[in-house]
């Protein structure tokens, strides 16, 4: 049965009423249909390779090419009712998720047992690292050198560890255009990556599922890091068209030799944590199953050591590579700087938005 004016009325209202976010990709679908169903093929000239979102919107539209506008119609009122129900009654975020909490929007941050934990909380992103999420995590740093934790510990909530950083942060161009954008970018990052070098208790990673891009280079500025057998490494900087940061082009080569880095590094090889723990990246894999109970027992057990000597060994071990770390993060950041205005990044970026490339 052809749906009528009426439903395609109501699902419209329907869609306003939803609890939880369908997602971009549905939605690009939904404002395609709706654009079919109304206005017939796509008649819009298509927008700039720099306006992402619009991009994203004409590609969505333009791909539904001479569709009717009756079947266009059914199509989304079928959409809408599909979302209804499946969207009302699924629950794959852990409670808590997503939530502010603790004076937070993305992270969860606990001291207990002598251990500061921050949790990259995004989950239904796969814990990608949206600007706000850099800012809290140098105010969570910063907050947890100064408290009375002896060692710090970062992991993420639900199925990732963490994508890396948020390729939608592309999509907010400020009024200088996207120089300023790449600018102010290079700015951040520098700043983000300062807080790991100049960290000063034990930092250790609980690297709970995959990992992408910043969240594993910044890894070689951790103290521990340990990982689940579930947990991938990958760091596609070619395939989006930019380059290593997070000190990675000097502490990869440095843990696992010029050779390995450059797999990771240049080719974007994914490794596993048993290949990451092979190469030095990580210092023990544990088995999914039992990766939490046996990661915190462990922790715990460190947490129990004399503080001050955790604290002034890290000192003793780093502190002759940190003006070198400083330098390196300077030139990484000003190197992506370019990069990010590149054809090859913008296009890539561009494709991600686009939902046409996977990784
Ligand atoms: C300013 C400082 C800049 C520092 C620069 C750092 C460089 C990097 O970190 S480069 C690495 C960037 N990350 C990526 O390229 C990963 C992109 N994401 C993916 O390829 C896939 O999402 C995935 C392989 C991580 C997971 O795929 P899967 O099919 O299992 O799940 P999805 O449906 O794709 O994801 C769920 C949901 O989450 C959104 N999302 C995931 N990762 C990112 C991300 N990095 N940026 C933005 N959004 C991300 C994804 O779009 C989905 O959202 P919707 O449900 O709204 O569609």
């Amino acid at each position: 049965m052809r749906a009528s004016q009426k439903d395609f009325e109501n699902a419209m209202n329907q869609v306003k009423l939803l609890k939880k976010d369908p997602g971009n990709e549905v939605k690009l679908k939904l404002y395609a249909l709706f654009k079919q169903a109304t206005e017939g093929p796509c008649n819009m000239p298509k927008p700039g390779v720099f306006d992402f979102v619009n991009k994203a919107k004409w590609d969505a539209w333009n791909a539904l090419g001479s569709l009717p506008k009756e079947t266009a119609r059914h199509n989304y009122v079928d959409l809408v009712s599909s979302l209804s129900s499946s969207l009302e009654s699924s629950s794959q975020v852990e409670p808590g998720a997503d939530k502010k909490s603790t004076g937070y929007e993305t992270l969860m941050m606990t001291l207990e047992d002598g251990i500061t934990k921050i949790v990259f909380n995004r989950p239904t992103k796969k814990n990608a690292i949206n600007t706000k999420m850099y800012d809290e995590i140098m105010r969570a740093l910063k907050a947890a050198s100064k408290d009375d934790s002896s060692l710090t510990v970062l992991t993420g909530n639900g199925d990732y560890y963490s994508s890396g950083n948020d390729l939608t942060n592309f999509t907010d161009i400020p009024p200088g255009g996207v120089e300023e954008k790449a600018k102010n970018s290079a700015i951040l990052l520098r700043e983000f990556v300062d807080c790991f070098i100049d960290f000063p208790k034990p930092l250790i990673a609980a690297v709970n599922g995959p990992a992408v891009g910043i969240s594993v280079t910044l890894l070689g500025l951790f103290d521990a890091v340990f990982a689940s057998d579930r947990a991938t490494f990958h760091t596609p900087f070619s395939h989006l068209g930019q380059t290593p940061e997070g000190c990675s082009s000097y502490t990869f080569p440095k843990i696992m030799g010029p050779a390995k880095a450059t797999e990771m590094l240049v080719f974007g090889k994914k490794l596993t944590a048993r290949e990451a723990c092979t190469n030095g990246l990580v210092t023990e894999v544990f088995p999914d199953s039992t990766f939490q109970k046996e990661v915190w027992t462990r922790l715990k057990a460190f947490a129990k050591l004399p503080p001050n000597a955790m604290r002034i060994s890290k000192e003793v071990m780093r502190n002759s590579e940190k003006e070198k770390l400083h330098a390196v993060n300077a030139e990484e950041c000003s190197v992506l700087q370019g990069r990010w205005l590149s054809d090859e990044c913008l296009n890539a970026v561009s494709n991600f938005l686009s939902r046409k490339a996977r990784l």
